[in-house]
């Protein structure tokens, strides 16, 4: 099945409720910047290149710091993930997409565990309307009957599942930075988000955002994603040259204009951010950011759009607690289940508004 989005409406726009029974500033907060704001493409996000990464680890670490500080976006260049094997996770992702409605409804998302195929099915509270795209989530203990087989998808399993761990291996290589200007020890990251571990929640998820038909305009209010700060500690979104529309909005300064900012995708760039994880874990040092993927412009291609994120997540049972003690200590798991049904609960009070 091929899905196109037709003319697209929506009565929830930049809903500006906010409602202290959800508890979490930070979701206070996204139920207000659901609206368009304003273009600023002055700014730049920090490319950081990693080549010679161990002999030039101290020279990189400030680099990071430095732009995880301030955007809380940056991106990465020579990250050793050779781009052919970017393009060959890619190729197998779109195949996947490419399935019929009925053979991915095979693979349905787990309730709670961040596993399987979803379509059209995540609502952010920013908008209240569901973003225009299908994903599918790898988390590694939870793939018992998600994996389509050779005659389905060939080498699907094999090839998303190394590039899986080459993600996180270079997701815990940018976090051992992070550790070390905390001053934890350098592999403390590493620990917390063990990849052997059944308490394993980091996840890649793999996203397709769905064409607009041709002569179709997409309505208020509809995005590819809605904006959002991610619930993780890193997230690294990997976008194919040519396949833009994500946009960040960094500051607090920009906050109050609401500027966003484009950013570039290119196949052998890495666009990382920081997640509400690491912002507590860092005592709000390290900054999550919104960020948001909008739809075409009449005037641009209106094609499809595929991406590939992957949330790193500290295992469910790690407790988080900043150096400084700035909040108090929460486990993983607890910590992404609040947000989780923060988002939920205050999705099901739109809906009831409506
Ligand atoms: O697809 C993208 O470029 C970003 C996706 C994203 O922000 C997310 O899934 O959290
Ligand atoms: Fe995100």
């Amino acid at each position: 099945m091929n899905n196109v989005i037709n003319n697209t409406t929506s009565n929830a726009v930049g809903n500006t409720t906010t409602d202290s029974r959800y508890g979490l500033q930070e979701l206070n907060f996204e139920r207000t910047i659901g609206g368009m704001g304003q273009e600023n493409n002055e700014r730049t996000i920090p490319l950081i290149d990693l080549t010679d990464f161990d002999q030039r680890r101290a020279e990189i670490r400030e680099q990071l710091w430095q732009a995880a500080t301030d955007t809380g976006f940056f991106q990465l260049i020579n990250h050793g993930i050779d781009v052919e094997k970017v393009r060959e996770a890619f190729a197998l992702s779109e195949q996947f997409f490419a399935l019929s409605a009925e053979d991915k409804a095979r693979f349905p998302l787990k309730e709670g565990l961040n596993a399987g195929w979803e379509f059209m099915a995540q609502v952010r509270p920013s908008t209240g309307t569901a973003d225009q795209k299908e994903s599918y989530q790898v988390t590694l203990p939870h793939m018992d009957n998600l994996w389509p087989d050779q005659t389905l998808v060939p080498e699907f399993q094999r090839v998303i599942l190394d590039f899986e761990q080459r993600a996180w291996q270079l997701g815990m290589q940018v976090l051992s930075c992070f550790a070390e200007k905390l001053g934890f020890a350098q592999d403390f990251f590493t620990q917390a988000h063990r990849r052997d571990s059944a308490e394993y929640q980091s996840t890649l998820r793999l996203l397709h955002y769905l064409p607009l038909a041709e002569g179709a305009v997409a309505g208020a209010g509809i995005w590819r994603a809605g904006a959002h700060t991610d619930f993780d500690c890193l997230t690294m979104v990997f976008q194919k040259t040519g396949q833009g529309g994500l946009q960040v909005c960094p500051g607090k300064e920009a906050l109050q204009n609401q500027e966003w900012t484009s950013v570039i995708p290119q196949d052998d760039i890495i666009t990382c951010n920081i997640g509400d994880m690491l912002m507590r874990w860092s005592d709000d040092k390290l900054k999550s950011t919104l960020h948001r993927v909008r739809m075409p412009k009449p005037d641009e291609a209106r094609g499809p759009r595929y991406s590939m994120a992957f949330f790193c997540q500290a295992n469910k049972d790690v407790m988080i607690q900043g150096p400084e003690k700035k909040y108090e200590a929460i486990s993983a798991r607890d910590y992404l289940l609040q947000r989780i049904n923060a988002n939920f609960a205050a999705v099901q009070a739109d809906e009831a508004q409506k």
